[in-house]
């Protein structure tokens, strides 16, 4: 990995394990048929394609073509090559591909035909492609293919598309193990196939907060060098029932309107969607009254308000990852019970968001929590309380700023390990409590008929689907999948060096 390639009139160094592929090229005397080369008999030639850094942490496929005029020379370059090529093993070989074609602008084909499918056959990946008929049809069949002969699993579309591959592999690496999913306190299988994310879809947070782009052929190129990016998870349970997983976001009061809103029948108006229900939502300004109960994260270093963010090799993940392999190691797949005291707090909320990651977006650049961590085992559980409607939309405006959007009175933040909520009315109900006022005037409050306050329950959205109930118990288990991809690369300081087309050098 360390051996590097120096393309010396350009000063551009091409690690090894950034080549996408090595070709023989067929050379036609007749196209250099210039200064001293004219007199030789025969040329022969490779082409070396390569990954190379634009801007915005985007990747492109470029090539460089050596000419020679010795044969063995030339042969001998085209086998070490393929040799060190060989090598890299964590590349890819064989992928299954699910394609989504209705996700986000229904491009989703296309993308993968013309931009992924000639970067996939140039490095010599065969692929097994399924194009999707129903919703659950790719998390369905990773239930009964062949998945260990793969060397992952690739989802063309959005945050949805990725949500059910995950659940596929996930669910079918407990299932294959064992392992009940209903038992909130599993300790669950780790899913070593990675997943590739094609993003073709509206918001794409996960591929944006784990590459840095929402941008197919950086995907690939990511997916061809066989990058590996652990991810945490959590784990969604109500009364010992298993809901959903989620990466990004989990999200009660104006991101669960949001969806609410946002139904199957706006699916025409595409990623467009979003900002119609995002608007209608915050003209809303409904608020809710809940519980929540949190084990803070103490083991994991960094918090919440930290200036540096998740980048590439980050060493606060890679702490955890040691923490996790030794916590294995002594207590195996057996669950630690935590120690920790549990924290509570009773209020009236507009947001609670949880989140796994940053959750960086085309929407929102730096994301909901800028500081999170994409491995380090826990999530960012985010509060705001009830304010005004301008201070609600100052708050949303720092989403896409540079201000800090924890900065403000009614907005709190912890790193948490684990969280429960209950709402109000579920508490009500439980405790048998609720009077037949409440549920005869349904959902306006009987004591401010004018106010925003909302008796009836929001929806919580777990990465882009709603959950059946309002009242969940989250867990996260750290790095429990991995990802085609690296985090978000540092800026490349010398774009200029970077961004240089196809060179022609001469050995
Ligand atoms: N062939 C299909 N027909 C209908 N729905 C499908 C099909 N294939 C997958 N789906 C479902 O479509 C949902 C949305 O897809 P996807 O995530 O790709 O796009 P999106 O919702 O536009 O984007 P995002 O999730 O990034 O906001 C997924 O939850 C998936 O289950
Ligand atoms: C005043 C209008 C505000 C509009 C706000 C629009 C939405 C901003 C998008 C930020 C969402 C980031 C979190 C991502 C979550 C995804 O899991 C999910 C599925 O793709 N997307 C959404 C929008 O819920
Ligand atoms: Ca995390």
């Amino acid at each position: 990995n360390q051996c590097c390639w120096i393309l010396t009139s350009q000063n551009c160094f091409v690690p090894i394990s950034e080549i996408i592929a090595v070709e023989e090229r067929e050379f036609n005397k007749k196209q250099r048929n210039i200064g001293r080369w004219q007199k030789m008999a025969k040329l022969h030639a490779f082409t070396v394609y390569y990954v190379k850094r634009a801007r915005n942490h985007r990747w492109r496929c470029s090539d460089v073509t050596f000419w020679c005029v010795d044969e063995h020379l030339c042969n001998q370059w085209t086998q070490a090559l393929k040799e060190s090529l060989e090598m890299q093993k964590s590349r890819p070989k064989q992928l299954l591909v699910y394609i989504n074609p209705y996700g986000g602008k229904r491009q989703g084909k296309r993308i993968y035909e013309q931009k992924v499918a000639p970067l996939f056959n140039l490095a010599s990946i065969s692929t097994d492609v399924v194009i999707t008929e129903h919703a659950n049809h790719a998390k369905d069949n990773l239930f009964e293919v062949n998945i260990y002969k793969y060397d992952g699993v690739v989802c063309v579309g959005g945050d949805g598309m990725f949500s059910e591959v995950m659940h596929g592999l996930i669910g079918r690496m407990q299932k294959d193990s064992g392992i009940d999913q209903n038992n909130p306190k599993a300790s669950l299988v780790q899913c070593n196939i990675r997943i590739g994310i094609i993003p073709a879809g509206s918001t794409d947070c996960i591929c944006y907060s784990t590459v840095g782009i929402s941008d197919p052929v950086t995907s690939a190129l990511h997916i061809i060098v066989g990058d590996c990016q652990p991810l945490d998870v959590s784990s969604v349970h109500h009364n010992n029932t298993f809901l959903k997983y989620s990466v990004s976001l989990l999200g009660y009061g104006f991101y669960g309107d949001i969806l609410k809103d946002n139904s199957e029948k706006k699916r025409w108006m595409g990623p467009m969607r979003y900002d119609y229900s995002g608007f209608k939502t915050f003209l809303s300004h409904h608020y809710y009254e809940g519980t929540i109960a949190y084990q803070p994260a103490k083991r994991t270093h960094g918090s919440p308000r930290d200036k540096e963010s998740c980048r590439t090799g980050c060493y606060i993940c890679k702490k955890s990852e040691k923490q996790l392999a030794e916590q294995t190691k002594e207590h195996g797949l057996k669950h630690e019970e935590g120690e920790e005291e549990w924290k509570v707090i009773k209020g009236k909320f507009l947001a609670i968001n949880a989140v796994n990651m940053s959750c960086a977006c085309p929407r929102s650049p730096k994301g909901l929590s800028p500081a999170a961590h994409l491995a380090d085992g826990s999530a960012d559980l985010i509060l705001v309380r009830k304010c005004s409607r301008f201070d609600f939309l100052r708050y949303l405006v720092r989403h896409t700023n540079q201000d800090d959007q924890f900065d403000f009175p009614f907005v709190d933040v912890y790193r948490v390990k684990c969280f429960q909520f209950t709402s109000k009315l579920s508490e009500d109900n439980e405790s048998n409590v609720m009077d037949i006022g409440k549920k005869r005037f349904g959902q306006f409050c009987r004591d401010h008929p004018a106010c925003c306050c909302n008796i009836v329950n929001s929806t919580w959205n777990c990465d882009g689907e709603t959950l059946d109930s309002s009242a969940i118990e989250v867990r996260v288990h750290c790095q429990l999948m991995k990802l085609f991809a690296r985090g978000i690369e540092e800026n490349c300081k010398d774009e200029a060096a970077c961004s240089q087309s196809s060179i022609e050098q001469l050995l």
